[in-house]
């Protein structure tokens, strides 16, 4: 029997490693719309979060994706970062997100748009249900960094979001979390 080493690596120091790893950086200026208002003491090239994967190349149902992502502490005018935000296209497909770092809210709403949030902090896992859209919000003053294993046909559906957006926002006000139901700004 050959025992040899995987070609996949991760750990809490180094990051992920492995030659099928794809890397993408949201920075401000592609994440303006998220927030209700614009923020101009903030640079468009900041960071605002980073998403580490390994994903399947085939997208075949059965295979499933590893990655990391990590929301920096912003404020964008008092309102805490956060991820675009997703339905699954397919909705059988689930995931689990396990925070590692920092704390959070993961805002599930669901297709009646109903919309509730889990506490993240390190430890918490998270199952997401397949019809329940999912968003990350780092309510912490350090990185929140969060494990997701999902499908790899799961696919993004960002359009239903923008159709029917999520009804609350968050905001850090004084050190204070603050949730407030969305206006149609
Ligand atoms: O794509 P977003 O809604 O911005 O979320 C950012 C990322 O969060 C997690 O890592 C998900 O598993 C990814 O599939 C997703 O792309």
């Amino acid at each position: 029997m050959n025992i040899i080493e995987s070609s996949l690596f991760h750990d809490f120091e180094k990051g992920m490693c492995g030659k099928e790893m794809q890397k993408s950086i949201k920075l401000y200026q592609d994440a303006k719309d998220f927030y209700a208002a614009y923020d101009p003491t903030l640079p468009n090239d900041t960071c605002m979060y980073e998403v580490t994967s390994f994903l399947d190349p085939e997208g075949a149902a059965g295979h499933l994706n590893w990655g990391v992502s990590l929301l920096h502490p912003v404020l964008v005018d008092g309102e805490c970062n956060m991820t675009r935000g997703h339905f699954h296209h397919d909705l059988s497909c689930e995931e689990y997100y396990w925070c590692a770092k920092g704390e959070g809210l993961l805002m599930l709403m669901d297709e009646q748009g109903n919309c509730w949030s889990e506490k993240m902090h390190v430890g918490t896992l998270h199952h997401i249900h397949g019809h329940h859209a999912h968003r990350l919000i780092n309510t912490g003053n350090e990185d929140l960094e969060v494990i997701c294993v999902w499908p790899a046909n799961a696919g993004h559906d960002y359009a239903r979001i923008e159709e029917h957006p999520f009804p609350y926002r968050v905001y850090k006000e004084n050190g204070e979390v603050i949730v407030r139901r969305r206006k149609n700004d």
